[in-house]
């Protein structure tokens, strides 16, 4: 279906191939995708006490000499000495938490990988959303692994090759995981896009490794 959302925003041209669960190798990248990953019960805690107690802010950026909010809450914790710097602002994380820790620990094995941050995304509702980006910033180095985690509404995630253009989407649903590697995040841009449905929050945990 091509559907205009309100945003005028289409997924014509959404070229999905089958992502399937488990391990997907794509042209120039590859990535995990485990829908079910953290039982519905966990989920529920989680999502509840992140919401609750995780210091949301509200970011933003000076666009053409305006400071302009970002369409969401980010929060930033991890390893003290491990500054971040992404569209032109500075984080600096603030220290693990019970549950983050639990959820890094939980989805370390999958990756084999020991994350020392995470950035955390709040999208209050469906006019919240993250735009057309890659992580590939210098301190996350060549063909960085990252672990995405969601909890709450259910959001589609899309990504799109930077000179073929194809786009591949993935429904990112409540207590999923998606390990991104390989090339990926030199090849591929991905978004969150905008909707019109009248839908709830939704927790997004990118666990990554800063140089
Ligand atoms: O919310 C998501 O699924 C993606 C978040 C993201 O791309 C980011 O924080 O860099
Ligand atoms: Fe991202």
């Amino acid at each position: 279906m091509n559907q205009l959302d309100i945003f005028g925003n289409t997924n014509s041209g959404t070229d999905n191939p089958i992502v399937k669960p488990g391990y997907n190798s794509i042209k120039n990248g590859e990535f995990y995708f485990f829908p079910n990953f953290f039982p519905k019960h966990e989920s529920d805690s989680f999502f509840k006490e992140l919401k609750a107690n995780i210091l949301w802010k509200q970011e933003s950026m000076n666009m053409y000499g305006k400071q302009v909010n970002f369409p969401r809450l980010t929060a930033w914790y991890g390893d003290n000495d491990k500054p971040y710097k992404f569209s032109g602002i500075t984080l600096n994380p603030n220290p693990w938490t019970e549950s983050l820790l639990k959820i890094k620990e939980h989805i370390e094995p999958k990756s084999n990988v020991v994350y020392n941050s995470v950035l955390l995304n709040l999208y209050r509702n469906g006019n919240d959303s993250i735009s057309w980006h890659t992580d590939a910033e210098p301190e996350l180095g060549r063909n960085p692994v990252i672990a995405s985690v969601n909890f709450g509404e259910t959001r589609k995630f899309q990504l799109r090759h930077i000179h073929t253009k194809e786009k591949l989407e993935i429904e990112l649903n409540h207590g999923s995981l998606l390990i991104m590697q390989g090339e990926l995040q030199h090849y591929w841009q991905h978004q969150v896009p905008k909707t019109g449905r009248n839908i709830n929050a939704r927790i997004n945990l990118t666990f990554r490794v800063i140089k």
